[in-house]
């Protein structure tokens, strides 16, 4: 049997551990505190991140990632985007030289504009044929309940994508495969933007030809960035771009559209931290994906927008009348 380890017991890090425990494989979750590693282990339940929803005994959990990553063949990688780097440092010695590692994070890291994918490689030394991504419309709440989902699974790598798709294909889950790891990556990262943007339309009170407008033309800037990264467009079209951005932008679950809808309501980013210990990606990754933009000579205002929302230099009324009177010479629909 594969033996699997998924590093963060976080919502995605649980909900995706019982896609792959339904589809028959034995894992190791790590856990960053003994308590949420002792509550999945004695009350089968990730109270703190997806109450009541019960894990069965194929899941383990410890918060030694020395443990979890003993002998393990794939490792799922389920942190914040911006604290990967820092995890995987200590975390390297200890994973196997030939496990494959599959990211499941959603952002670009600060600084460095990196994808994660690029991070994982740099900090284990991993190949291209050892690193891969999974992203699409999965919220983790609906895919804990088992609603019908599906998902990308891209490795550059076809055969290592296809190994994984068998390793987490359930009754509910339906994971496609892919070769476009920097399409699935990008718009994995630019949704959370989006999400932001149309989250502060729906805080300001406006309607779905407003959010129809901002979801579209956040597709068209997602695009541009990921093909002037080397992506394919068709991959902006599938799951791990339209898919994803649809799920984010149209659900009340997302936490990057919630943490919108408080910004358009009035709340500034200081008192959405303080009143939440939910983690918005966009709101963190935004800047890191304007840079990203910005040396590949892209234009990207949707998310140079939100980023001014986001760091208090604009609001989010402002922001809606940018979006309408930006000189429309400038891009094509
Ligand atoms: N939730 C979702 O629906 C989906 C999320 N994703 C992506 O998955 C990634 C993880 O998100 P998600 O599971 O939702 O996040 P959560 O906020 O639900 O959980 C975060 C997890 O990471 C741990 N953590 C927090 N800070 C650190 C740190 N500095 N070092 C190590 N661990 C840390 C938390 O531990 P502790 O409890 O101790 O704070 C917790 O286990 C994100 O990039 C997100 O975009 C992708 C698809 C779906
Ligand atoms: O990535 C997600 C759904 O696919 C989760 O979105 P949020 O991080 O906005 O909750």
């Amino acid at each position: 049997m594969t033996k699997i380890a998924v590093l963060g017991a976080g919502s995605w890090g649980t909900a995706f551990s019982l896609v792959l425990a339904d589809a028959g494989a034995d894992i190791a979750m790590w856990a960053r505190r003994e308590e949420v590693a002792a509550t999945i282990n004695e009350r089968r339940e990730n109270s703190a991140y997806l109450p009541g929803i019960e894990l069965p005994p194929s899941l383990r959990a410890t918060s030694e990632a020395e443990e979890a990553l003993a002998g393990a063949d794939v490792v799922v990688l389920g942190v914040p985007s911006q604290s990967l780097r820092a995890n995987l440092e200590d975390w390297a010695p200890s994973i196997p030289s030939s496990a494959v590692l599959v990211s499941l994070m959603k952002g670009v890291e600060l600084g460095t504009t990196k994808r994660m994918s690029e991070v994982i490689s740099e900090v284990t030394g991993a190949g291209p044929e050892r690193v891969a991504v999974l992203s699409g419309p999965n919220l983790a709440k609906e895919i804990a309940r088992r609603e019908p989902a599906a998902s990308v699974v891209a490795c550059a790598d076809e055969d290592v994508a296809r190994k994984l798709q068998a390793l987490c294909h359930t009754k509910a889950f339906r994971p496609y495969t892919s070769v476009d790891v920097v399409g699935c990556e990008i718009g994995g990262a630019y949704k959370n933007v989006v999400g932001l943007a149309v989250g502060m339309a729906v805080g300001l009170g406006f309607g779905d030809n407003t959010t129809a407008s901002v979801i579209t033309r956040g597709l068209a800037e997602t695009a541009r960035l990921a093909m002037a990264q080397g992506a394919n467009p068709l991959t902006l079209m599938g799951l791990a771009g339209l898919g994803d951005l649809v799920a984010t932008c149209s659900s009340p679950l997302s936490r990057n559209r919630t943490f919108g809808e408080k910004l358009g309501r009035g709340m500034s980013t200081d008192e959405i931290y303080a009143s939440t210990s939910q983690v918005a990606e966009g709101a963190k990754s935004c800047s890191s994906i304007l840079d990203l933009a910005s040396r590949n000579g892209v234009d990207a205002p949707i998310a140079e927008n939100v980023d001014a929302v986001v760091s208090g230099r604009c609001t989010p009324q402002e922001m809606m009348e940018a979006f309408i009177a930006r000189d429309t010479k400038a891009e094509t629909d």
